[in-house]
């Protein structure tokens, strides 16, 4: 028994009618932390919170702050814990402000009435939660992020040590889900114990101090979360290809998933991706590649140009040319072989120059529609840097961010400043 740790799980298990769905589960959670549980679908995340908060019975040791869970009476469980769960029923019409004062109770005893402080928090609740625009709304009238702060202000407003998750922000768009995940690591930053469930593992990666990965009831992986969320746990767990790089302003790890193939027989084909790049532009995003087993080819590299000296270190085949010359006839049909080859292309130049006019004619030519990029939240590429030592996470961003390609562009990915749409039509703009 220890009381300096606000959730201690030893050998938990629990399930559904008599079926085990969690097991061994050994762990414990510290005061000023915010642990992510992740793992795939039906890996048993949900259960497992469930499990800690007593919505469902457990087997094994479960303590909080030091004592038995199976001692807590109610009110001293609506004390210590506060449960956010994924989604509830809302069978009656009470107001978004009544379902907050609920939160309470458990601090009141039988029949007295709740107090200016009581109220207070459930204001301060709503505020943090951006929701008091709603506090008189019928809770069956809200959308379903609407719904999901209300549930967040309502754990807020209990004002627990310990708050449990269940995917936080699986019904909020991108500004929400980084104003409540700001919000919950404060809370964990100011002392509280903080456990969510994430599907989003790239949030959990950006936001949580340790991550848990469950599969098939079982922790598999404990530790900081760059560690945990490494290329071969994730395939080994979700079954998915991913490169890994950091995130531009913090340095935390960022996964981009990565499409694979199945040659059939369970084994992965390796994806042919062609880097055309340049001045630097594409050293990190070879490297990256490569690193994580992609049959990585270059484009047209002066023997000058530093990429040329990353793709020579990685034997990377590639088509050297001289530099300040035009480029030869023989370099750019070599160039239409390698993408005709290539599962996915990556063009990454920064600036756009005149040299780079007869490589983008050959893209143009070849792939008729597919030298566009559009950011399903409008933004354009010139948010992005892709000077030197930037375009893998500039990569990484734009795939994080769900970049895409339109028409039937689905196998290049192009990373360009400046207008790709209209360089010149004539083939007489050499170097
Ligand atoms: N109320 C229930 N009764 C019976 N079985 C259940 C119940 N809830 C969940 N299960 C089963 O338990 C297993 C784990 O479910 P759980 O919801 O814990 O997984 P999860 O990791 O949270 O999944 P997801 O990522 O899909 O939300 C699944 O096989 C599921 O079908």
């Amino acid at each position: 028994m220890n009381s300096h740790v606000p959730v201690n799980a030893e050998n938990l298990a629990a399930g559904y009618n008599g079926k085990e769905i969690v097991s061994s589960v050994t762990c414990s959670f510290a005061k000023g932390t915010f642990i992510g549980i992740i793992g795939p679908n039906g890996s048993g995340k949900t259960t497992l919170l469930r499990a800690i908060s007593r919505v469902i019975p457990s087997s094994g040791i479960l303590e909080l702050d030091g004592r038995p869970v199976s001692g807590y009476t109610p009110a001293e469980l609506g004390v210590a814990l506060g449960f956010v769960p994924q989604d509830e029923d809302r069978p009656f019409a009470y107001t978004v402000m009544q379902v907050v004062l609920m939160s309470r109770y458990a601090r009141v005893s039988r029949f007295a009435s709740l107090s200016p402080n009581d109220y207070a928090r459930c204001y301060r609740a709503l505020d943090r939660t951006g929701i008091t625009h709603l506090k008189d709304r019928s809770i069956r009238a809200l959308s379903g992020g609407e719904w999901q702060r209300v549930l967040i202000a309502r754990a807020l407003a209990q004002d627990t040590p310990v708050i449990l998750l269940d995917e936080p922000t699986s019904h909020l768009d991108l500004a929400h889900q980084v104003g409540i995940l700001t919000l919950v690591r404060d809370l964990a930053r100011s002392g509280r114990t903080v456990v969510g469930v994430f599907h989003d593992l790239n949030l959990a990666l950006q936001y949580c101090d340790r991550l848990l990965m469950i599969q098939g009831g079982h922790i598999v992986a404990d530790g900081a979360p760059g560690d945990v969320l490494t290329p071969e746990n994730v395939r080994e767990v979700y079954g998915a290809e991913v490169v890994t790089t950091s995130h531009p302003a913090t340095g935390r790890t960022i996964l981009v998933p990565l499409d694979t193939r199945n040659n059939g027989d369970g084994s992965l084909e390796k994806q042919k991706v062609l880097v055309i790049s340049g001045g630097g532009s594409g050293g990190d995003l070879l490297r990256v590649l490569c690193h994580n087993g992609y049959a990585v080819s270059a484009g047209i590299l002066a023997t000058t140009d530093s990429d040329y000296a990353v793709v020579k270190a990685l034997e990377i085949p590639c088509i050297p040319v001289l530099p300040f010359s035009q480029i030869p006839a023989h370099a750019l049909e070599k160039l239409k072989r390698l993408v005709v080859q290539a599962d996915r292309i990556v063009l990454s130049v920064h600036p756009v120059g005149a040299g780079n006019y007869p490589v983008l004619e050959i893209l143009q030519s070849m792939e008729p529609g597919r030298l566009v990029i559009h950011l399903p939240d409008g933004r354009e590429f010139s948010s992005y840097d892709f000077t030197r030592g930037k375009a893998a996470a500039a990569y990484a961003a734009l795939c994080t961010a769900g970049a895409s390609c339109t028409g039937t562009c689905d196998g290049i990915l192009v990373i360009l400043e400046g207008n790709i749409g209209n360089p010149p039509r004539s083939s007489g703009n050499t170097p």
